[in-house]
């Protein structure tokens, strides 16, 4: 978006604004002001001429300038309609030397997942990638992608739903495992030892996997750097917003089902808003984090390169390290796949 159309749609964002003071404010004609009106229009805009000057009147649910407008963090927005993925056209700002830019698409044909793993991102969900440059050594580039997971978590939460964090960065929304029942369709048996993987249970009535949450989003990070500097970092939420779990992979929730739909412009906003608070006060970042997490008091089986971890989770650490107590002490994990373990006949931490 050019730096006029940003300048055009903040200046509006305050309110009714003449013609004569916007063609000073952006430093053009007043017949230039009126072209950018029209093509705030094209994209959907109401804007009114009132007696005070132009007004908006109504904005689009989405889409570039509507993400932008009232936007109050220092981020650039490139929207696309289609991209394969957010986090490739990030890329390929990054080598062109750009900053922070949020890379926006309604859908994406071919979503990067974790570890190469494939990724569902119709329209109706939130498909983004946040390309900073952050001042700091690449150890540190965890915090970031916590620091997203946070302002998910809090943009979720203030849509109305009981979301929060499963370690490292999956936002996600927890629900106790069906207990057992008669026909021991749901629960752990006295085989497994007592602790049951809620990834293995069923769920009673609907036949569907219960691990005891559903993922509402995932984040992607991507990162080059030198040996004590990040060159680029690229955070890669995506996050399920206005869609039915019917037609995403089983295991997917979205707010929409949880919470009811939300205007996917104004959910943007704040996540950016967040994020920049928060990376602004990266201090901040780790206690936050632990306030929303769902693993911190939970029996974790964490999958890492050098084996498996199995204990309760106890502490996150600088800058993302997830502390587990098992049973020949306290074990540091940086990276992993973690599952939630439960208590075979109790569903409580
Ligand atoms: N839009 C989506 N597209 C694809 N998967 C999604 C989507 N939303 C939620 N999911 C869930 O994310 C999972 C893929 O994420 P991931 O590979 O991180 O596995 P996971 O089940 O979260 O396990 P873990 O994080 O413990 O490795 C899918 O199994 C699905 O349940
Ligand atoms: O496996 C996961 O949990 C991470 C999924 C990340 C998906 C998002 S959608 C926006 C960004 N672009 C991508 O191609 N991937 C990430």
């Amino acid at each position: 978006m050019s730096d006029t159309r940003r300048t055009l749609l903040d200046a509006l964002a305050e309110g009714p604004v003449s013609g004569p003071d916007l063609a000073d404010r952006l430093g053009v004609s007043r017949a230039a002001v009126w072209k950018h009106v029209e093509s705030l229009r094209d994209d959907g805009f109401g804007v009114e001429s009132t007696s005070d000057g132009y007004t908006i009147t109504d904005v689009p649910e989405y889409g570039g300038p509507a993400i932008e407008y009232g936007l109050e963090a220092d981020y650039d927005v490139e929207f696309h309609e289609v991209l394969a993925s957010s986090n490739d056209r990030a890329r390929e700002l990054a080598a062109d030397g750009a900053t922070d830019v949020a890379v926006i698409a309604r859908e994406q044909s071919a979503s990067k997942g974790r570890k190469g793993r494939e990724w569902s991102a119709p329209d109706g969900g939130v498909w983004m990638s946040l390309l900073v440059r952050p001042d700091e050594p690449p150890a540190h580039a965890p915090l970031y992608t916590l620091a997203m997971a946070v302002a998910v978590c809090d943009a979720a939460r203030e849509a109305g739903v009981d979301a929060s964090i499963k370690w490292p960065n999956d936002v996600i929304v927890s629900r106790p495992p069906q207990r057992a029942t008669n026909d021991g369709s749901s629960g752990a048996s006295a085989s497994d030892g007592g602790i049951a993987s809620e990834a293995s249970n069923r769920s009673a009535d609907s036949g569907e996997s219960d691990r005891g949450y559903k993922k509402l989003c995932g984040i992607l990070t991507e990162m080059e750097g030198e040996a004590d500097r990040i060159s680029w970092l690229i955070i890669g939420p995506g996050t399920n917003v206005n869609l039915d779990p019917e037609t995403l992979p089983e295991g997917a929730t979205s707010i929409a089902a949880e919470a009811g739909p939300v205007e996917r412009r104004v959910f943007v906003q704040r996540v950016l808003e967040r994020f920049e608070e928060l990376r602004d006060d990266l201090d901040s970042v780790l206690l936050a984090w632990r306030e929303r997490a769902d693993t911190l008091g939970r029996q974790v089986r964490v999958h890492t390169a050098s084996g498996v971890v199995e204990g309760k989770a106890v502490d996150v650490e600088h800058p993302g390290t997830l502390v587990v107590q098992t049973d020949e002490g306290e074990t540091r994990v940086h990276a992993g796949d973690c599952e939630h373990l439960r208590p075979a006949t109790d569903d409580s931490r």
